[in-house]
């Protein structure tokens, strides 16, 4: 009996120990997942990552067999990735060269017959006039052509050549075009972008912040054009698509407060730039200047002023240029943006406002798309214009 019981126990024994190994091998750990994350924060999902996640079961199914919820669709939009420079200047030279082919075109055809007589030389300066280049450069341009048509002995085959020189050379390809958008000493650049209602400022500021977060700076805006509620949603909007904060105020309030705050933000933040919009209504110069002038100043209470943006439409003509002479007197322009080129035959509004202001224009808008503005180069803007 006492060995019968003795077989039991060590057989009971060897069972306990085979089902307990079992049981240890089984709960040997796992591989760790990889809990690596990455230093820069990646865009949210595009929508087809869904694919790879599957569905969240939210509870064991009833035995009713009332239908599941689905979970909510995440309703933040994946940030966007703005065009780099260098392609856009590629895209928007054929628009450039749609809306502006006519002037060049036009000179050229006229300065390719055989016999360049008065009427010819005069017909060429009513295109330039029209172009709105200006008195003084139409005649600059005309006297510089005869010249050398009389040097070089009769109008084709240099034609082209010669009226593309004189071109480039009114529209100064010396003149410094670089943006100020970096500060000095830690602090950011600051733009303040200025302009009448209506001219493109917002839709520029929102451009511009494209073109640095293409260019891997970190920007935040101001929206201290609190004159017009939308203007400040639509500066939200801009901010929103590339993940740059917006620095906002309630309509009315004062817009040298949000641009203080603005650029306060963008201090404590270490962002690379500020842009500031600003509601410029041109009431009348002293008013003006009142207002720009103590935005410049309270913003330079944090950081200094890098950059002066007059935004200009193209479209608007000699009148666009009144109005940029008194932004030019109220405010240290040291740049024009001119917008809705691709709108207007009249490019010669380049050369123009550059004499009137001395300031080179920097950018040009060329459509109403987000990546339609592009760093302005003389060269590529004279061939846009000679087809
Ligand atoms: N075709 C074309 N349209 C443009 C261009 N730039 C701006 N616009 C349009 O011009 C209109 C006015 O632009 P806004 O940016 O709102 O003008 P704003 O100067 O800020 O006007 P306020 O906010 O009233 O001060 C908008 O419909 C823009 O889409 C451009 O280069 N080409």
């Amino acid at each position: 009996m006492a060995v019968l019981i003795l077989v039991i126990a060590v057989v009971g024994v060897a069972l306990v120990g085979t089902v307990a190994g079992l049981l240890v091998r089984g709960r040997r750990p796992k591989p760790l997942p990889n809990t690596h994350t990455d230093v820069i924060v990646s865009p949210p999902p595009a929508a087809d990552t869904d694919t790879d996640v599957p569905p969240v079961e939210l509870s064991s199914p009833p035995a009713t067999l009332e239908p599941t919820l689905e979970p909510e669709a995440p309703t933040v939009p994946p940030l966007e990735r703005p065009e780099p420079t260098a392609s856009r200047l590629v895209r928007l030279r054929q628009r450039l060269a749609g809306s502006q082919g006519g002037f060049g075109r036009g000179l050229l055809a006229l300065l390719s017959r055989d016999r360049l007589d008065e009427d010819t030389w005069e017909s060429i300066e009513d295109v330039l006039l029209t172009a709105d280049i200006g008195v003084a450069a139409t005649q600059q341009v005309v006297e510089g052509l005869r010249t050398r048509m009389r040097v070089e002995g009769g109008a084709a085959p240099d034609a082209r050549t010669a009226l593309r020189e004189e071109l480039v050379k009114l529209v100064d390809p010396a003149m410094d075009r670089r943006l100020q958008v970096s500060g000095s000493d830690g602090k950011p650049g600051v733009v303040l972008v200025v302009g009448v209602n209506g001219s493109g400022k917002t839709t520029t500021v929102g451009k511009l912040a494209r073109i640095l977060v293409a260019e891997e700076r970190t920007v935040t805006l101001g929206a201290a054009d609190t004159f017009r509620a939308a203007a400040v949603d639509q500066l939200a909007t801009w901010g929103e698509r590339v993940g740059v904060e917006v620095v906002r105020g309630n309509e009315g309030t004062d817009p040298a407060s949000v641009a203080f705050d603005a650029v306060k933000d963008g201090v404590d933040n270490g962002v690379d730039t500020v842009i500031v919009d600003t509601a410029g209504r041109l009431q009348n110069k002293a008013g003006l200047m009142d207002e720009l002038g103590k935005v410049k100043r309270v913003i330079e209470k944090q950081a200094p002023v890098t950059e002066v943006l007059l935004v200009l439409d193209a479209t608007t003509g000699q009148n666009g240029l009144v109005q940029a002479r008194v932004f030019s007197e109220v405010v240290d322009v040291t740049g024009v943006v001119l917008t809705k080129l691709d709108g207007s035959a009249k490019g010669g509004i380049v050369v123009s406002v550059q004499r009137e202001l001395g300031v080179p224009v920097k950018l040009v808008g060329l459509g109403e798309g987000p990546d339609d503005l592009a760093p302005f180069d003389a060269e590529a803007f004279v061939d846009a214009l000679l087809g």
